[in-house]
């Protein structure tokens, strides 16, 4: 085959897509990495605008294009150019933007029965107390008389939500003589703080239900979706990014309205990075796309991406065929990207029938290499992957830069210095080690751990207070002249003054504490609301049940880290240290990490590390992969890789056995897809660095990477 006949044939797969589009039949394009999917995608629009733009303009409609991230958003508009009849958006604002303006009726509706629900779980928690042997005293003729002390200690027991349990009692000694059930009731302090927590839980849910039943009250309501926060906050009519699908998908289930508007309005509907998609989103596409073929609507989804690259838990991946079905598919066989030797590689690991042809067959200048080291010592590892990278280097032009994937959180912090940060999230044991990586180092800000975005918001702001290139939008957000430039000017220095001389998250939240406080809070307009709110998503009036700011924030941090859980007061104490082994880290190594989120690097780097998942639909010309038995640690990060390579070097008996037990095979078929992720990446050199012994392993990892040498 020569590159013109390829050329040839490619051509008439982008035809198809075409004549898909011409016959508003939805399809859905399922190709290797680096087959030019999103290159297809960038095509499908253009050909749109090209051939249907009067069409469009005529009817007042637009062509929607999904993507995932905004990084992809905003590749994907800088090549379209500028056009008006193009919606790119990742889903969730896409969605929001639908569905917001039905604030009044439709989305008030879901979000009462949300409240209700989440209340029927409060009173059902609630009841549990009723034959605790302590607490069941407050219930009965006890009831109404605890409920008022309560309500009347609710700020103390923010305040000492945390202090040990005869500390806590104190806090009832005014009510004890009256009410002589307490002294029972607080023998076991922790039940009793949680009981008490949800009631207050209850009660501002109620107080939120009351809210949406009074019409009054309710016209002012506005649900808000806060991308800016990864977890919901229903009685202040907040959510976050899973609600708002689930929030989206009954609304475009319930009321035909939904889909009406979106299928008139937007005609041609485009996906990225398909399998990756919630199958919430699916589902609602798969709606619109039934509602559109019964109402003989002319209108079409169009599906890119590839089942093989599914890497994120919750995406869709090979499971869109049985979501949604009656779709064209449409496969591209050539890869666009890589050198011969790679396509081989990558065929090899997907192992199934998308088996890639390079475009162009003279393409065969790459180079593979695999090396092994079995040293297990952490510090030499650093070493041993610091003289890898030095010995890649040596091997490229000067001015090319190698891009290392790293599959140990911990390896890639002490690489990219921030190592401390990480140890001290790592033992606070929020998450497990399966998440660590989405969690606490995904440059997407919708996947961080609530509690970890709130430390990254909280060294943004530091950041940005340093900074002298930051505006006052970037510290007070919007404020609708509500703001006079005196006002904004004098509190952003007092802030600035007050962290002037930190060096570590709890100096600089004591800081800022000194200047956040309620006197300086008067004025409903005060920047500070403005500043709080915008850059951390703090309400000054939840403020207001707290001695200081920094002790609002110690306690915001708590709950977002340990949860409201009940705990005995030695937890709590162990708890309470990690926060301060946190907050003590140096402010430079937060800055680090920070800048590794954020991928700002500066243009002479040599090497750019990343995790697995952070390269997700990049290429780049060298790659280097650091591999060793687990993907992590424990969980099923341990032995992933060495798993997989036992696998594959299996008979094709063994394996069909081996892969009858399904949590095996969805282990193994991820880590395939990682696997294949990574090395796709390539364009032209691809060298791999194996950190453990393999000799139980030779065999399979010759079969995909051919030699393998010791590394010394
Ligand atoms: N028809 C084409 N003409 C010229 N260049 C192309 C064409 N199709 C793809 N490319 C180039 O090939 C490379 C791979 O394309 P693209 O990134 O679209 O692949 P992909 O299938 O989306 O990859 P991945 O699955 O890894 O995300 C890109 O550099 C792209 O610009």
């Amino acid at each position: 085959m020569t590159l013109e006949k390829n050329l040839e044939e490619e051509q008439k797969v982008q035809k198809e897509i075409f004549d898909a589009i011409n016959n508003f039949k939805s399809f859905c394009l399922n190709a290797g990495a680096g087959s030019g999917k999103t290159y297809a995608l960038i095509e499908s629009i253009k050909y749109v605008l090209l051939n249907k733009q009067v069409e469009l303009h005529k009817n007042n409609q637009k062509i929607i294009c999904v993507t995932y991230t905004n990084v992809a958003v905003n590749e994907i508009k800088e090549r379209l150019g500028n056009t008006e009849f193009v919606l790119v958006s990742t889903i969730h604002e896409m969605l929001w933007e639908q569905i917001k303006v039905y604030q009044n009726s439709e989305l008030i509706n879901l979000h009462k029965k949300e409240l209700s629900d989440e209340l029927k779980n409060i009173q059902k928690k609630i009841e549990e107390y009723k034959t605790d042997k302590n607490l069941s005293i407050i219930f009965g003729n006890n009831f109404e008389s605890f409920l008022l002390s309560t309500k009347g200690i609710k700020k103390l027991f923010f305040q000492n939500k945390n202090v040990k349990a005869c500390e806590f009692r104190k806090l009832f000694n005014n009510y004890q003589s009256d009410y002589a059930y307490l002294q029972q009731a607080l023998k076991n302090v922790n039940n009793f703080k949680e009981l008490v927590k949800l009631f207050y839980r209850k009660e501002s849910h109620i107080k939120a239900l009351q809210r949406i039943n009074k019409p009054q009250e309710r016209k002012k309501i506005k649900i808000q979706y806060d991308n800016n926060f990864n977890s919901d906050r229903l009685p202040l009519m907040m959510i976050s990014h899973d609600t708002l699908l689930k929030y989206s998908y009954s609304l475009f289930e319930l009321y035909p309205m939904f889909r009406r508007i979106i299928i008139d309005k937007y005609p041609y509907f485009f996906i990225d990075e398909y399998q990756d998609t919630n199958k919430n989103v699916i589902k609602l596409v798969e709606i619109l796309h039934r509602y559109a073929a019964d109402k003989k609507k002319k209108w079409l989804v169009g599906y890119f991406g590839d089942d093989k690259q599914n890497i994120y838990n919750d995406g869709v991946g090979s499971d869109i065929f049985t979501i949604h079905r009656d779709l064209k598919k449409i496969n591209k066989q050539f890869n666009r990207r890589a050198t011969n030797q790679l396509i081989e590689l990558i065929n090899k690991i997907r192992d199934d029938d998308i088996i890639q042809k390079p475009i162009n067959p003279e393409c065969i200048n790459g180079e593979i290499k695999f090396f092994y080291s079995k040293d297990l010592d952490n510090d030499n590892q650093i070493n041993k992957i610091q003289r890898f990278i030095s010995q890649f280097e040596a091997s490229i032009p000067d001015n090319q830069t190698i891009h290392c994937l790293v599959p140990v959180n911990r390896l890639l912090a002490s690489l990219c210095d921030f190592k401390a940060v990480y140890d001290s999230i790592w033992d606070s044991e929020i998450m497990f080690w399966d998440v660590f990586n989405s969690q606490f180092l995904s440059k997407q800000h919708d996947k961080l751990h609530p509690a970890v975005f709130f430390y990254y918001r909280l060294v943004m702001l530091y950041k940005r207070l340093k900074s002298d290139r930051t505006t006052y939008y970037d510290i007070l957000g919007e404020t609708n002249n509500n703001v006079t430039l005196k006002d904004a000017k004098k509190t952003i220095k007092s802030l600035v003054d007050s962290i002037n001389e930190v060096t570590n998250l709890d100096q600089m939240l004591k800081g800022l504490s000194s200047v956040i406080s309620q006197k300086n809070i008067g004025s409903s307009n005060s920047a500070i609301k403005y500043c709080l709110n915008h850059s951390l998503s703090i309400t000054y009036s939840d403020i207001k049940n707290y001695d200081t700011f920094y002790e609002y924030i110690k306690d915001t941090i708590y709950t977002n880290m340990f949860g409201d859980e009940n705990e005995n007061s030695l937890i709590k104490e162990k708890n309470n240290n990690m926060i301060q082994e946190i907050l003590n880290v140096n402010l430079t190594e937060w800055l680090n990490w920070v800048s590794f989120i954020n991928e700002e690097r500066d243009d002479n780097t040599k090497v750019i590390y990343h995790t697995y998942h952070g390269t997700k639909g990049e290429e780049y010309d060298n790659v280097a992969i650091i591999m060793e038995h687990d993907f992590g640690g424990t969980g099923n990060g341990k032995n992933k890789f060495k798993n997989y390579f036992s696998h594959i070097q299996c008979s094709k008996e063994e394996q069909e056995q081996k892969l009858q037990d399904e949590n095996y095979k969805k282990q193994l078929e991820n880590t395939q897809n990682l696997i294949y992720v990574a090395c796709s990446r390539a364009k032209k050199n691809l060298q791999i660095l194996y950190l453990d012994d393999i000799t139980e392993i030779k065999d399979g990892l010759e079969m995909l990477f051919g030699e393998i040498n010791e590394f010394n």
